[in-house]
């Protein structure tokens, strides 16, 4: 099957064309490889080279182009710049969502990328590499897999969430429904919610560029997104709901036990926690290692 998918966006009037082949394909042929693997804010917090390679391409074709445009990127925050949503046109790019699953081989890994004008979403792209699976969506256009358009029309009571230090509230969500699943990327969670695949997705403690993409998918699927205590969603807070309807996502909502989680547009230096953990173990750890 060809990996190289072409991409017709209309971008604020303007019909231009972005390709995402290239890097793509160099996650997927670094898949396989042995990776250098450093931490950032937990052990479960990756970063390889391939990710940053990845966002620097994608940052720096969307520049050649869009020269004024403004990005919010995943590793660029790591390496220090300031996550700021303003009303300028903005790109919020995850180079690759699910590193876990990177380093690991496990074949959900997504590139995710959406764009923001006046802080709204107008069009999001999520790429399941492995899958060969292409998400995307515009805001009032629908919302399409692979460019077949998706409904949210199925309840089949199956949950995405993801595990990990800052998921403290999952079973509360096991108790009340059929089954929970984690795929280890939000962006690819999410968009099993927008195909129908799973009824709903909730998460404490993703950040804006995990979920920015599939969240206009998801909405232009028919489905709904809000926060986790069941008020409007807010990009910047770190907490999500989305759902196939506004009655399971509310049900997810009553559940869903609140923690104290810094909003992403938080002034770095209250982000000093991440920053101190950065620095103290910049190196691969034995447990990631012994399957390279
Ligand atoms: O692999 P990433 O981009 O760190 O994202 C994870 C969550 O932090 C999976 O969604
Ligand atoms: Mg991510
Ligand atoms: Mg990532």
């Amino acid at each position: 099957m060809s990996r190289r998918r072409l991409y017709r966006l209309s971008v604020t009037s303007q019909t231009h064309t972005l390709f995402v082949a290239h890097e793509t394909s160099v996650i997927l042929s670094a898949f396989q490889q042995q990776k250098e693997v450093r931490l950032k804010s937990s052990p479960a917090d990756l970063v390889t080279e391939t990710d940053q390679q990845v966002e620097k391409m994608l940052i720096s074709a969307i520049r050649r182009k869009y020269p004024q445009h403004r990005f919010i990127g995943e590793e660029s925050v790591a390496a220090g710049e300031a996550v700021e949503l303003t009303d300028s046109p903005t790109w919020i790019i995850d180079p690759i969502d699910g590193t876990v699953n990177f380093v690991h081989r496990f074949p959900f890994v997504a590139v995710s990328i959406a764009f923001t004008v006046n802080k709204q979403t107008e069009f999001g792209i999520v790429y399941s590499c492995v899958e060969d699976k292409l998400f995307h969506a515009q805001r009032g256009r629908g919302a399409y897999l692979n460019g077949k358009p998706l409904c949210s029309d199925i309840h089949r009571c199956v949950v995405v969430t993801e595990i990990g230090a800052e998921s403290r509230s999952i079973t509360c969500c096991v108790l009340l429904c059929y089954s929970v699943r984690a795929l280890g990327t939000a962006a690819v969670d999410m968009c099993q919610v927008a195909t129908g695949g799973a009824d709903a997705y909730y998460h404490i403690g993703m950040h804006c560029w995990d979920i920015a993409a599939s969240t206009i998918i998801v909405l232009e699927a028919g489905g709904v997104v809000m926060d986790t205590d069941g008020s409007e969603f807010d990009m910047m807070s770190r907490k999500v709901i989305a759902a196939s309807s506004s009655a399971v996502a509310n049900g997810i909502a009553q559940v869903v036990q609140a923690f104290p989680c810094r909003r992403d547009n938080e002034a770095a230096s209250k982000r000093k926690c991440d920053t101190q953990s950065e620095r103290a173990v910049a190196q691969p750890t034995a447990c990631v290692l012994h399957e390279l």
